[in-house]
């Protein structure tokens, strides 16, 4: 069996998705997702230009020698770049390999481990009275858990993930549109003296039974993160997300020697190598890796098992920048994983996107119940798909109020 030719698309219904169609001499085909968000170009030129002219020819089923062929054969190992080209190579040969067996995903992972996978919304307000709509929005519509991040009072600017004005928190999606950034103001003073009552008036409001989340979005130093993950105990947080930037791993410990609160990161990793000492020493709780941004299923299947090793649960990236196709990936190992914890989820299910990634797969009271067609259980219609073309945008930046650049 051959790689026949592989073609990569970039574009969709309001974000820029790079998707991998791989042809076979037997007609079997397999699609996978290399959607780095706001540098899509990039992985689009890769496969391209370097990683399609040598697929060509190899035998699809050997996905896992075809993964260190490209991986060793970089020289230059790891990075965002590279590793979501090589997901959307791994993706769309575990989508083949589905195909061939006539099996879905999750079968050839071990089976599944429960029907239905807990997902969280994000809720959003420009200030708390404001989110509390966003939250009762979500809850009404069955999820069980929710992301909640709301404006600072005092704050120069809108914060992360806030919209400027108020009721605008059903389905909010920050507007990443534009080359160049936008640009934000923070300070962590007032932030730090106002989350803490913020989030117990919402657990107050909504009860001991809903699943709370908050992102830090890697804007504290790892002295006021220890002290801010300890002044949110109170509000039982589901997790606690990105309190630093994770580059400074050591910093995890001096928050886990002050608090209890559960800690959530990774979604800008790309190997294994960034996850294994935050696993093997127990630093978090919850693993954010996504399968594009991380190599594909190959390569996080392993990491997932790494952490199952440590009491580490997954909570996958589900921004809306990954493509359909990232998530059915994540949704199958999501019914498999032995220590599954959450996903992320604010993509499937909007009728722009289901006309391009047609699928069967189920989002029903913020639980996802994952298709039983073979392989990945999402096809892409290419007519659909050339309604749409590239338009640039980037992540907004941070400045503290005296000018220095923060962290976004
Ligand atoms: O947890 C999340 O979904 C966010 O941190 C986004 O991934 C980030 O703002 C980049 O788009
Ligand atoms: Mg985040």
């Amino acid at each position: 069996m051959k790689i026949t030719d592989a073609k990569v698309f970039v574009g969709g219904p309001g974000k820029n998705y790079v998707t991998l169609k791989i042809m076979t001499d037997q007609g079997v085909y397999g699609l996978g997702d290399a959607t780095l968000n706001n540098r899509e170009t990039l992985p689009a030129a890769y496969l391209q230009d370097y990683l399609i002219p040598n697929l060509i020819g190899m035998d699809p089923r050997n996905s896992e020698d075809i993964w260190q062929f490209f991986y060793r054969g970089a020289y230059f190992r790891r990075g965002p770049i590279a590793m979501a080209a090589f997901g959307a190579i791994d993706i769309a040969l575990w989508d083949i390999k589905g195909k061939l067996a006539n099996m879905p995903l999750y079968q050839l992972f071990g089976g599944k481990s429960r029907e239905g996978a807990m997902v969280y919304a994000h809720a959003t307000g420009a200030d708390l009275e404001d989110l509390m709509d966003s939250i009762a929005h979500y809850v009404s519509l069955g999820y069980k858990a929710v992301r909640v991040q709301c404006g600072i009072p005092g704050m120069p600017t809108a914060s992360y993930a806030v919209p400027e004005t108020k009721g605008q928190g059903k389905h909010y999606v920050s507007d990443f549109s534009g080359i160049r950034p936008k640009v934000e103001v923070w300070d962590s003073a007032r932030y730090m003296r106002y989350m803490p009552g913020a989030l117990m008036e919402i657990r107050d409001r909504f009860g001991p039974d809903l699943h709370i989340l908050h992102d830090v979005h890697h804007r504290l130093t790892p002295r006021e993160a220890a002290q801010f993950a300890k002044a949110v105990e109170p509000a039982n947080l589901f997790w606690l997300e990105d309190p630093t930037p994770a580059e400074d791993q050591n910093a995890l410990k001096l928050l886990r020697q002050h608090s209890t609160v559960p800690i959530a990161i990774g979604e800008v990793f790309n190997s294994v190598y960034d996850c294994n000492r935050l696993i093997e020493q127990e630093l978090i709780d919850y693993i954010r890796i996504a399968v594009t941004y991380g190599g594909g299923i190959t390569p996080v299947k392993r990491i997932v098992d790494l952490a199952g090793l440590h009491n580490v649960r997954t909570g996958f990236h589900g921004a809306p920048s990954h493509s359909p196709l990232c998530m059915a990936a994540q949704a199958h190992l999501n019914a498999w994983a032995p220590n599954f914890g959450i996903q992320e989820y604010l993509v499937l299910g909007t009728p722009a996107c289901d006309a391009m990634f047609p699928s069967d797969h189920k989002m029903e009271n913020g639980m996802v119940y994952v298709s039983d067609a073979p392989g990945l259980g999402v096809d892409f219609d290419e007519t659909e798909a050339a309604r749409y073309s590239y338009a640039p945008g980037s992540h907004p930046i941070v400045r503290l109020e005296d000018g220095t650049m923060w962290n976004y």
